[in-house]
């Protein structure tokens, strides 16, 4: 789908016609081909211009496609043919030029840009590279440095930033289009030669080989074990050493070895899925497309803690006018010092000269009764949020919405404290609550379909990968998280250390290991935690099984000695000092393991790296199929996005549930029974029923779960 007219001027107009992004689809480049080739056999035509429908240049290729065998007429050759026309041919640039759309562009003659139209090549988040003469065109025409930083981080930059880059011609706050067709009639009879990419010498610094290989130690270091970006790398090495033809068939053949890789499919998958969770339904049959959702236009934050202030600056980002509720004024004072800071940095981050929302500090509850949607970020203690929700929902508009950010509190008891249960719904944020991209929307059992709509319309507007979740304990991420941080300490009472798990971890992928990450968000969080649910302090047994399971109080014992992580100079590592950043493997903590060991007359024996990490990640993954089979998540795409924005699981593994399809699953049934057998005692080890059920049904591909799940729950079989 691309359509062809002659315009007065003899310009002719190609435009993409494939909505919403007019994605090069098969039948889009078949009809590119037909537009060129009549372009080229009409003498009438002396230039032409290609846009894309409804203000949209392109956003590349149809990744639906590249699931299944390729048709159509390949992209190459099509943007070949175009640079070689002998009539000018413009690009006019509206929207977004993205992957193989901005490939097309670099194959025209010219671009013109809008000022604010997005272009990038992001085929290295899809797992990809390029391969449309990408790696070899933008080199030789924005210069080594900067086709190396665009094309290994994929970002996406303004039609102004292009310019200054080189990659446009002219931009423009009108219309391209309208330039771009007076433009193209101007331009008639010039010679092209000079504008033929493919022809010109790549614009490399004096020091190629220097630069590359700066770039490539520090690719490395940042794709943790992506492909991708170190295969952009290579195929740019190509377009700044070899002749044009040869890097092209360089790009060629790193793209089919990526292609055909499991992480390009993780990746593409892990794009979907992003898209997936936004498209919500609840057990009541309401829909993100059935259901309307409110504006919200001012709120409140109460509590400014960490989490508190985070909240606070997204929502101002966000373009709302917050009132941030603080008592203690210790505490306010600060956040009266820091939040303008941390608001004014991160608008800046985003090329925004203020933010365009603004916070309002004050102490007293009363100052949040005309706001539509309060948030608390109060300290994690049931009694003191009911409290709070009592008072807010004498306070508040009886509209007003209120919403916890409780990280694993039950909603439906907040819910009933209130006159309003329908109104009352959690947003569970990831710290720093500014920058993390997750939003956890908590649906109780009462939670109104327009309370659900408007929280993750909310989420959306402040840029966050929202999903809807059910309400139980710990909720999707954090229920998880439990049996993955229990395994790594059962392991360390049989004889791991710290820095092994970690590195086991880290070298799957994660930015950081259990033990690291603990000790970054301080190991008496958890501790507290534990002793509200009564499994540790004054009075309870210090045995290994603690109601009626296998327990293990090592991480007790560290807070009980003082080693609360980063804050206080000690965890499982040591640092510098409190508020330290390098982790050190420290000797007290082998003595601390040894003496618990011999007291508990446990072995201490040598645990492979495979062990360690099929026990952390399928007690994880198992906990997910519980979480399906309890309806506690809609599909495993919504586990997958909340583990890869929340919770650093590799984008190149596709989140947890994607990797137990890639693994195998009856794979992790077989390993989770072995496992099993060996600690009866541990329950998280006890394969769930869906996974069974999955496995008996010859383990579909994971778009096929869903349906699945469905059925066997009518059937009542989950
Ligand atoms: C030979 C090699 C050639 C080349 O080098 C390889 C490539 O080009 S690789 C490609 C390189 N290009 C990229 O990586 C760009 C990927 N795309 C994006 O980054 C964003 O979608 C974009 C910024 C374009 C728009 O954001 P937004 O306005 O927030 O909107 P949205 O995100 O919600 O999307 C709306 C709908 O469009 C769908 N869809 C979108 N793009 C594609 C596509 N290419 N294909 C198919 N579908 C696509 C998307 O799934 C969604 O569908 P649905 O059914 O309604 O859920």
């Amino acid at each position: 789908m691309a359509t062809f007219s002659l315009l007065p001027g003899s310009v002719a107009l190609i435009t993409l016609t494939n909505p919403p992004v007019n994605a090069l689809s098969a039948a889009v480049r078949a009809g590119i081909v037909q537009a060129v080739q009549r372009s080229v056999e009409d003498p009438k035509v002396k230039s032409v211009v290609i846009c894309g429908q409804n203000g949209r240049f392109c956003g590349g290729a149809d990744i639906r496609e590249f699931a299944g065998p390729m048709s159509g007429p390949p992209l190459v050759p099509l943007i070949h043919a175009i640079e070689a026309l002998d009539k000018p041919v413009v690009a006019a640039i509206e929207g977004l030029a993205l992957g193989g759309g901005l490939e097309l562009a670099l194959g025209c003659h010219y671009r013109i840009a809008h000022t604010t139209a997005l272009l990038g090549l992001p085929e290295v988040t899809l797992g990809l590279l390029p391969a449309a003469g990408g790696t070899q065109r933008l080199p030789r025409l924005a210069g080594l440095p900067a086709a190396l930083d665009l094309i290994t981080t994929g970002r996406h930059i303004s039609g102004t930033e292009a310019l200054e880059l080189g990659i446009v011609d002219q931009v423009t706050d009108g219309s391209a289009l309208d330039i771009a067709l007076e433009f193209a009639k101007s331009i008639v009879g010039r010679p092209l030669n000079t504008r033929r990419l493919s022809t010109l010498p790549c614009r490399c610094p004096t020091d190629i080989d220097n630069l590359l290989d700066r770039f490539m130690v520090q690719v490395r270091q940042r794709a943790r074990g992506a492909l991708a970006p170190v295969a952009c790398v290579g195929a740019l090495r190509a377009a700044a050493t070899l002749p044009y033809a040869q890097g092209l068939r360089k790009e060629r053949e790193l793209m089919d070895t990526l292609f055909n890789s499991g992480q390009a499919r993780a990746l593409q998958y892990a794009f979907f899925s992003q898209r997936v969770v936004g498209k919500w339904t609840l057990p009541s049959g309401a829909r993100w497309d059935n259901t309307t959702s409110r504006t919200i236009s001012t709120a409140a934050v109460i509590g400014l803690g960490t989490m508190g202030r985070g909240i606070a600056v997204a929502l101002a980002l966000a373009g709302m006018s917050v009132v941030a509720v603080e008592t203690q004024e210790k505490q306010l004072s600060e956040a009266r010092q820091m939040v303008p800071a941390m608001l004014q940095r991160e608008a800046g981050r985003r090329g925004l000269d203020t933010a365009p929302g603004v916070i309002s500090f004050c102490s007293s509850l009363q100052d949040v009764s005309e706001v539509e949607l309060v948030i608390e970020a109060v300290f994690e203690d049931m009694a003191l949020k009911l409290q709070l929700f009592r008072q807010l929902s004498a306070v508040c508009k009886p509209d007003t919405l209120l919403c916890s950010n409780t990280s694993g509190l039950d909603i439906d008891q907040l819910a009933a404290a209130t006159q309003r249960p329908g109104l009352v719904v959690g947003m569970h944020f990831f710290a720093p609550a500014h920058i993390m991209k997750l939003l956890e929307v908590v649906c109780g059992t009462r939670s109104s379909p327009e309370t659900v709509a408007t929280v993750m319309q909310l989420g959306k507007r402040m840029g966050k990968v929202s999903v809807a979740v059910g309400n139980c304990p710990g909720f999707v991420g954090n229920r998880m998280l439990k049996p993955y941080t229990e395994q790594a300490n059962f392991l360390l009472e049989e004889g791991a250390m710290p820095e092994q798990v970690d590195k086991v971890l880290e070298e799957f992928g994660f930015p950081m290991g259990v033990f690291r990450m603990s000790d970054l968000s301080g190991l008496d969080v958890g501790w507290r935690i534990r002793k509200a649910a009564g499994l540790t302090g004054p009075g309870v047994e210090p045995t290994r099984t603690r109601q009626g399971r296998r327990y293990s109080p090592l991480p007790d014992q560290m807070c009980e000695a003082g080693r609360l992580g980063q804050k206080t100079g000690r965890g499982w590592y040591q640092y510098d000092g409190p508020g330290g950043r390098v982790a050190r493997s420290d000797p007290w903590v082998q003595t601390f393991l040894d003496a618990y060991r011999a007291r508990h007359n446990l072995a201490a024996r040598v645990i492979a790296a495979e062990e360690i990490l099929e026990r952390c990640l399928y007690s994880l993954i198992n906990e997910g199929f519980k979480i399906l089979q309890d309806g506690m998540a809609a599909g495993p795409e919504d586990i997958d996005a909340i583990y890869v924005f929340g919770y650093g699981w590799p984008r190149h593994r596709g989140g947890p549930m994607f990797h137990a399809g890639q693994v195998g699953l009856a794979r992790v049934l077989e390993k989770l029974e072995h496992y099993q057998q060996l600690h009866p005692d541990v329950a998280p080890m006890k394969p769930s029923m869906l996974l069974r059920r999955l496995v008996a049904a010859g383990s579909p591909p994971i778009q096929k779960w869903r349906e699945l799940i469905h059925r066997e729950r009518v059937h009542s079989q989950l």
